[in-house]
């Protein structure tokens, strides 16, 4: 990928599918084809693509590019046969992995979209649904690149205004949450970007991240293909870096908010928050409003997704760890709302009620259209 391109986890031309093999990041860049639903399942279980927005526009295009190759191939007898077909992948899909809500919800949104296009389709206009379906994959491709770079314009105003800081910040972000993370531009990274965009952006800290190292192998690759002011440090470091006073904020992505505003993301963003806490460091969630997940009213309810103790035990296929050793592999943590300052999303950033411990997102965002 030369320094002018886009970052592109996912291409979707005329039908065809591609995605960026992130675990081959960031020395080798390899685009694999993804032809079918279980392509795509593969995909995300692997974490070849990962990221909340971004699993949630690769499950949606890989439904796309399979249902039109099957209409194609003539394999619907008429469009009952292909609704109910796109309906059991679509449940299929939530099934790769377990804590980012935004797989849910658009799923979720995707059945309701796709039984009203029945309803008022004639049974054979199969190819009619088909490219109905497929419009509205690329529009939730096109979407989220749009609602990341209002997080991040309104993600920028929030930090300095937080911060009261009128020159330029120093930001430490963990994981990865930029184009790499979501269909462009990125969350958390994106609020990143446009403070750069504004001359605000002193210096954008990323943790390594391990044990998948979203931040040493992809935080840093962007940073780096940007051209924003980067630092890398080991997740260790962290408080270190607070102690020393080399940091104005902290902004992370988030995999699901609940409707206190606790808020699941990648492990160690828990105790980055703790540290922000006890140095008085304000902290940020940044993500769309399809990472909110309302159905659930606390932290505590939500499923933490545990992977193999091969990711922990070895880089890039190389074992460094005892092989015989036990494992205890988290790849997500819950940071309550009392830790949080603010949750930035396209529609604005919101904060805790006066007085309050946590946030109350069911009426915060009550007019807001969740998908
Ligand atoms: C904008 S990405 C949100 C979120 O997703 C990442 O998890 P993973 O790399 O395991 O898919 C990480 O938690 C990011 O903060």
């Amino acid at each position: 990928m030369t320094q002018d391109s886009n970052l592109e986890s996912l291409r979707y031309v005329d039908g065809k599918m591609t995605l960026l093999d992130q675990l081959q990041l960031p020395l080798i860049v390899h685009y694999d084809a993804i032809t079918s639903v279980q392509d795509g399942w593969d995909a995300i279980r692997e974490m070849k693509v990962r990221g909340a927005p971004a699993i949630a526009v690769a499950a949606a295009l890989s439904l796309s590019v399979e249902i039109l190759s099957m209409t194609k191939a003539n394999k619907f007898s008429d469009t009952s046969a292909l609704k109910e077909h796109a309906l059991e992948q679509l449940e299929h899909l939530k099934s790769s992995r377990p804590t980012a809500v935004n797989l849910f919800n658009m799923a979720d949104w995707f059945k309701v979209y796709i039984e009203d296009k029945y309803e008022v389709l004639s049974k054979d206009s199969v190819l009619e649904l088909a490219e109905a379906i497929d419009e509205k994959a690329k529009k939730m491709m096109v979407d989220d690149v749009s609602k990341n770079k209002l997080i991040g314009d309104h993600g920028a105003e929030a930090m300095v205004k937080m911060t009261q800081k009128k020159d330029e910040l120093r930001v430490l972000t963990h994981c990865n949450t930029g184009s790499l993370a979501t269909a462009g531009y990125g969350t958390a990274l994106g609020v990143l970007r446009s403070l750069h965009a504004q001359n605000l952006l002193k210096r954008a800290y990323c943790t390594e991240t391990r044990p998948y190292l979203q931040g040493a192998r992809l935080t840093a690759f962007e940073l780096s293909h940007d051209k924003l002011p980067g630092t890398l440090i080991a997740d260790s470091m962290v408080s270190m870096l607070f102690k020393n006073k080399m940091a104005d904020a902290v902004v992370v992505g988030a995999d699901r908010i609940v409707a206190n505003g606790d808020t699941a993301n990648k492990i160690g963003t828990y105790q980055i928050a703790i540290s922000c806490a006890y140095h008085k460091i304000p902290f940020f969630i940044a993500a769309p409003t399809t990472t909110i997940d309302l159905s659930l009213k606390s932290g505590d309810q939500i499923v933490i997704e545990e992977r193999a103790a091969t990711e922990m035990k070895s880089i890039s296929g190389v074992m460094f760890a005892d092989p015989d050793i036990e494992v205890w592999n988290p790849a997500f943590d819950v940071t309550p709302a009392t830790l949080i300052t603010g949750i930035i999303t396209e529609c604005g950033t919101f904060y805790k009620p006066e007085g309050s411990d946590t946030f109350d997102l069911s009426s915060q965002i009550a007019n807001i259209q969740l998908v």
